[in-house]
């Protein structure tokens, strides 16, 4: 399979290269960049590539990546895909979006959170939301990869709202991110002196997965009426920790809960639920969300810890789920499992 990936020199766009290079089905990886630019070595542009990276990033054109591809990743900053992925759309061409700009259903709800001009309604009618562990890309042409956040969050929400265990109104999420999940443009906050031993929240009440999780929450339970979503800049490079709170439902168990979590993900290759709650060290570098809980019986509340690969599960990794799915291959495929030590 011939691919394409737009945005290597971004972060997200590194680590899917890295995936797509070590994938049985993917026979080439053609590389572009900015449609203004000249042919340029991948080893100037991402020098941690290393001197031996012998690809070239070509300039973006869609009539090019069309005639020499299959499929098309976008790993793009938020507002680009809405302003040029149009041509694939109308030609029916398969694109896999890592963007946020063809997730949320609404115009108006992409502008309000990401303040750009949204893609077209009918476009975004057509798009697929990919969240791996729960549907098929089917016969979709265009994927919208799920947020770093949402991924992780509405994984480890999925069993108790799909189950109507928990009280509708009491979802708090206390998520956290390492610096890399801010993509690798200069910020004051993400500055090394800054994020350093330093803990920040961010965006509190105006984060863009707010409307993705609502989205997908209200879709599986509609009783769900919104959430209290906090994020927080960690002094990590890699990993999202998403810790959720409810109260739980009137004679609602720890073994129902349990069992629930059990049961949503048996079948699930990259969702792992266990008996001690994860932490980030045991998925960073892998394509797996970690799964924990903990049931209060005195205060009725459950503690749900997820724990993903921000760059690989929340990016890159889902993407090739998504890949796998859209082309009929092992579910598995080309997906890393073994996490990075010490
Ligand atoms: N980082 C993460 O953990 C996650 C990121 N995402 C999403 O994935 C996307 C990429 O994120 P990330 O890699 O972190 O961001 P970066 O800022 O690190 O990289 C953005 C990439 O997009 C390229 N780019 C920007 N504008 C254009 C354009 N008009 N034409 C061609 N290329 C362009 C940049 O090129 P150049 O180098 O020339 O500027 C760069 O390669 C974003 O939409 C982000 O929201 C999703 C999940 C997780
Ligand atoms: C640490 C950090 O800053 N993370 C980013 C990740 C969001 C992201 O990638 O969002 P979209 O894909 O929806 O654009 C943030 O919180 O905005």
């Amino acid at each position: 399979m011939k691919t394409a990936l737009v945005g290597v020199t971004g972060y997200g766009g590194m680590v899917l290269y890295q995936l797509l290079q070590q994938h049985p089905a993917v026979t080439e990886i053609n590389l572009y960049g900015h449609s203004q630019t000249t042919d340029q070595p991948l080893s100037e542009a991402v020098p941690m590539f290393g001197i031996s990276a012998t690809a070239m990033i070509h300039p973006y054109d869609v009539a090019t990546i069309m005639a020499a591809n299959d499929v098309v990743f976008f790993a793009t900053s938020a507002g680009v895909t809405s302003q040029v992925a149009a041509p694939f759309i109308a030609a029916g061409f398969p694109v896999i979006d890592l963007s946020g700009d063809y997730r949320l259903k609404q115009p108006a709800t992409y502008e309000k959170w990401y303040h750009k001009p949204a893609a077209p309604q009918a476009a975004l009618d057509a798009a697929y939301y990919g969240l791996a562990e729960f549907g098929q890309v089917g016969s979709a042409k265009y994927v919208a990869n799920p947020g770093c956040y949402a991924t992780a969050t509405l994984l480890g929400l999925a069993p108790l709202a799909q189950n109507d265990l928990i009280q509708p109104d009491s979802i708090v999420v206390d998520a956290k991110s390492g610096t890399s999940g801010a993509g690798k443009k200069l910020a004051t906050s993400t500055h090394f002196s800054q994020t350093n031993e330093n803990l920040q929240l961010y965006k509190v009440d105006q984060h863009q997965h707010i409307p993705e999780i609502m989205q997908q929450l209200q879709a599986w339970n509609p009783e769900i009426p919104a959430i209290e979503f906090t994020t927080t800049l960690i002094p990590v490079t890699r990993g999202i920790m998403s810790t959720i709170y409810a109260k739980v439902k009137p004679g609602t168990t720890a073994e129902q809960l349990v069992a629930a979590f059990e049961t949503t993900y048996q079948h699930a290759d990259f969702v792992r639920f266990g008996a001690t709650l994860p932490m980030l060290k045991q998925v960073q570098g892998t394509n797996f969300c970690d799964l924990g809980l903990q049931y209060n019986p005195v205060t009725h509340n459950v503690t749900v810890v997820s724990v993903i690969d921000n760059l690989i599960k929340g990016a890159g990794g889902q993407a090739i789920q998504n890949l796998n799915q859209m082309f009929g291959l092992d579910a598995a495929a080309g997906l890393p499992t073994h996490v990075i030590m010490p």
